[in-house]
């Protein structure tokens, strides 16, 4: 919304706080801070990073989604994902369960595959509402090119820190695989009445892949630290970046990298009144990489692995069907019963955590 002030983030609400990482001083090697951002992804597997230089590409992420969101729901429909497990495209609220009640979600999405952004005009997998298309050379593009150069650099400092041989986390992340990372506006709308405030709008999950990129202004955005049972808020920090680390290279590093849950509730306070906007890049391994335990390929992760009998690392699945069922079984017209939302979970998910 330009031209309007947010009200502050409330200070009487639980809030789980971030390491900040400063992303010049990963480029840079500083080893100090490659420490910190260790620490960050291996414990709760979240934390913020400043000076990563994409201010502008979000902004115009922002605008391309309010503008795509002004649509008439009949518009925007006609790009709606379905459900078959596909991602890109448009997700109507209510589309997905949040929980195995079969409760619900209370957000849209604006979603657009890497592919086509980086095909564009060519169209790699789908189109896009007209307002998307529009800005994809002026936002979808640019955003997404910064969001992979953080991704790639920070994977580098975690392939290195693993133990695994040089460009190991490269090659499963090659740009030249059509792949199911994206780049994605979420749209919550204010929601009726103070019954809602604790309820998801998102429902808890992890995210699916590797490296997500997440940008917000107003709060709303919850973890579920490991030993917790009460959920805190992230709260919003100007100019930085939320980081977190998904189910793929929790897999690849036999737990050591954290994929960790999260939730979007409706915003904390004053801030519920107002619609929350969110920008995310969803940066996943390349289509036809198994998810898997690297154990061959380090003996950190080959340790890791054994130290954890009772985790399974071998999904039997690739990046795509991995990210095909969870979507497909989260979709409501898919619905079965509680049974379909447990089929649609990633790891360290419990059923409770809704
Ligand atoms: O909107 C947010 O703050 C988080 C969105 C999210 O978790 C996701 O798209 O996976
Ligand atoms: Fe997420």
């Amino acid at each position: 919304m330009p031209g309007t002030t947010l009200p502050p983030f409330p200070t009487d609400v639980r809030t789980h706080p971030l390491l900040i990482i400063d992303f010049e001083l990963i480029k840079a090697g500083d080893p100090v801070e490659i420490e910190r951002l260790w620490d960050a992804a291996t414990t709760l597997g979240f934390w913020y990073l400043k000076h990563h230089g994409a201010d502008e590409e979000v902004n115009a992420m922002f605008d391309m989604g309010a503008e795509t969101m002004a649509l008439p729901l009949e518009e925007k429909l006609k790009f709606e994902q379905g459900d078959e497990g596909q991602s890109c495209g448009y997700k109507k609220a209510g589309a997905c369960a949040t929980d195995t009640s079969g409760q619900l979600d209370a957000v849209e999405f604006i979603t657009v595959s890497k592919d086509d952004a980086l095909a564009f005009p060519r169209v790699a997998h789908r189109t896009y509402p007209a307002p998307t298309t529009a800005s994809m050379l002026t936002a979808v593009v640019p955003f997404v090119r910064k969001a992979l150069d953080v991704s790639d650099t920070v994977l580098r400092v975690f392939n290195e820190r693993l133990g695994l041989p040089e460009g190991t986390l490269d090659r499963l992340h090659d740009p030249e695989e059509y792949s199911g990372s994206e780049a994605r506006v979420v749209r919550t709308p204010p929601q009726p009445g103070k019954a809602t405030a604790n309820r998801a709008a998102l429902g808890a999950h992890t995210d699916f892949g590797s490296v997500t990129f997440l940008h917000n202004r107003l709060g709303g955005l919850q973890v579920l630290p490991p030993g917790h049972t009460e959920w805190s808020y992230v709260k919003p920090i100007p100019g930085h970046a939320v980081c977190n680390i998904g189910d793929a290279l929790s897999f690849f590093s036999a737990g050591i990298l954290r994929s960790n849950l999260h939730r979007v509730v409706p915003p904390p306070g004053a801030q519920a009144d107002y619609e929350r906007f969110s920008v995310v890049f969803l940066g996943r391994p390349g289509d036809s990489k198994v998810l898997r335990a690297l154990v061959e390929d380090s003996s950190i992760i080959a340790e890791a692995a054994k130290n954890k009998p009772e985790k399974n690392f071998e999904t039997g699945s690739t990046a795509a069907e991995w990210m095909a069922r969870r979507i497909k079984n989260s979709r409501i017209n898919n619905r079965k019963g509680p049974e379909t939302y447990a089929a649609g979970r990633g790891t360290e998910h419990s059923l409770t955590a809704v």
